[in-house]
């Protein structure tokens, strides 16, 4: 069977590695030229853990990268893996790369083939792109649309797309069911993977209700984070303790400056706005409530430093982290350049430093100061503002950052520093919703 994989950012382009792995002929296609340079070099155009000895062992071999949408001709199942971004002017996804990747499909569409969605959608999509399919393709062709939305997360991208924890196929028949059966044979017959086999609008929302259901989870924690900070009560033992719960779970319940990248803020903003055209904006009406807390962690960040330093103009502050979670170089709505950003724009000289996200960030954030390591960041600094939790920073030794610092205040937007060891060593230790 070949496989085409159309669009190669964080998603397609694992996902392109890792139908290679699973044995087929594949190629991955994206009209980012530097991206397909690089993929074809066998290096990774993002960081992500375990991604480049999976290119290092199929780039060459079955699988290839080009920017020709012609060279799809000879697939038999295209996945679209093609970003959905917000839109600038509305919090709507933004279908152009969707819609435009499909057109740009359909003239290589062979008898037979199956078009599969993995990008996230708002739901009616599917519904709306077979037609697009089918009123542009010739009689004589016949190509089935079907819905696999990804769940895979970033930083376990490579596991999750060998070993995903379910499948979930959104088809309008048994066909398309039996080819991706074929495609995931393996991983189902060795892992055991649950399928489950839905309709299109069902596979689509289970994308956005998974990503909602776990913001939201997010979101709760920190609300109890703002009570906790008001009475003085701790909020991880708060998680701890009804996590134990097994209907509630500790997944998840990790309280701090709340969530950021390329999927949850966007995906939940895409729901609501979708659930507006569909005159159900009530229903997720709480979606709106999430996203406020969420954005809230941020200001309170920015207003700890003010209430800390006094003024912020001048005051130099040393933030650990850009990318918007550990073991990623992805800096998509990240909490820790969205509070890096605020408090330079009221007169703070940040440094920031991360182990990967540094390129990124610099990018989005050029007049940022960015220093090559964490103790470098910290010199001198006034404040320091842990947001992102790489393991390297919960190794930092609060002794020796203490001799480097100008004001020992530091700030664990994460919850997971040594709280005792940093007071031990003479700092100000402020956790959020943990006194
Ligand atoms: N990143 C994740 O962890 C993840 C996980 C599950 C689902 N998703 C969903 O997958 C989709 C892609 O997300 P991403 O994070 O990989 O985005 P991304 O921005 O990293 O990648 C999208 C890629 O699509 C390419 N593209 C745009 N228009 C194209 C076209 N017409 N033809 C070919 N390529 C085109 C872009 O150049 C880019 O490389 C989104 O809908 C996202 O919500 C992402
Ligand atoms: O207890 C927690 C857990 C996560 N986060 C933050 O939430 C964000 C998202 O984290 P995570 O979900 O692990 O990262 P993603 O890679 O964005 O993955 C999400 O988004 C993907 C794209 O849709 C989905 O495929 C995944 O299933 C879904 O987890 C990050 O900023 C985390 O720091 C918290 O603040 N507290």
């Amino acid at each position: 069977m070949r496989i085409s994989v159309i669009g190669t950012g964080y998603l397609g382009a694992v996902h392109a590695a890792g139908m290679a792995e699973l044995g087929f002929d594949v190629v991955g296609v994206d009209v980012d030229a530097a991206k397909i340079e690089t993929l074809n070099q066998a290096r990774m155009p993002f960081y992500e853990p375990e991604f480049e000895p999976l290119l290092a062992k199929h780039v060459g071999k079955g699988l290839r990268f080009t920017t020709d949408i012609a060279e799809i001709a000879d697939a038999d199942v295209h996945f679209i893996c093609v970003g959905t971004p917000q839109r600038r002017d509305s919090p709507a996804a933004d279908m152009s790369a969707v819609d435009g990747s499909v057109d740009a499909m359909i003239p290589f569409l062979k008898d037979g083939s199956l078009v599969v969605g993995k990008s996230t959608v708002p739901v009616g999509t599917a519904e709306r792109l077979a037609e697009r399919i089918e009123v542009a393709t010739p009689e004589s062709v016949t190509v089935e649309l079907a819905w696999n939305p990804e769940f895979l997360r970033e930083g376990f991208a490579v596991q999750d797309t060998l070993h995903p924890d379910r499948l979930v196929l959104g088809v309008n028949g048994d066909n398309a069911e039996s080819i991706l059966r074929e495609v995931y044979a393996r991983t189902i017959a060795e892992d055991q993977t649950p399928v489950v086999v839905t309709d299109l609008p069902t596979a689509e929302l289970v994308k956005v209700a998974a990503n909602s259901f776990l913001a939201t989870k997010i979101s709760f924690i920190n609300a109890m984070a703002e009570i906790a900070e008001l009475t003085g009560a701790d909020v991880t033992q708060l998680a701890d303790a009804i996590g134990h719960d097994d209907r509630i779970g500790r997944k998840f319940l990790n309280a701090g400056v709340g969530f950021g990248g390329g999927c949850l803020p966007k995906d939940i903003r895409a729901f609501s706005a979708r659930a507006a055209e569909l005159g159900a904006g009530q229903s997720v009406a709480f979606l709106h409530e999430v996203d406020a807390i969420n954005q809230r962690r941020r200001d309170h960040v920015v207003n700890l430093v003010r209430t800390h330093l006094g003024s912020l103009a001048g005051r130099r502050v040393a933030v650990l982290g850009a990318a918007f979670k550990p073991n990623s170089d992805d800096v998509r709505d990240s909490p820790a350049l969205s509070i890096a950003g605020q408090l330079h724009l009221s007169g703070a000289r940040v440094t920031v430093y991360d182990p990967k996200a540094m390129d990124n960030a610099a990018r989005i954030f050029p007049t940022l100061d960015y220093a090559d390591s964490a103790s470098a960041a910290v010199e001198g600094a006034e404040a320091v503002l842990h947001l992102t939790e790489w393991p390297e920073f919960r190794e930092l030794d609060p002794e020796q950052l203490a001799a480097s610092v100008a004001t020992k205040l530091i700030i664990d937007g994460r919850n997971v520093l040594d709280r005792e060891a940093y007071r031990n060593a003479g700092w100000t230790y402020v956790g959020l919703g943990r006194p």
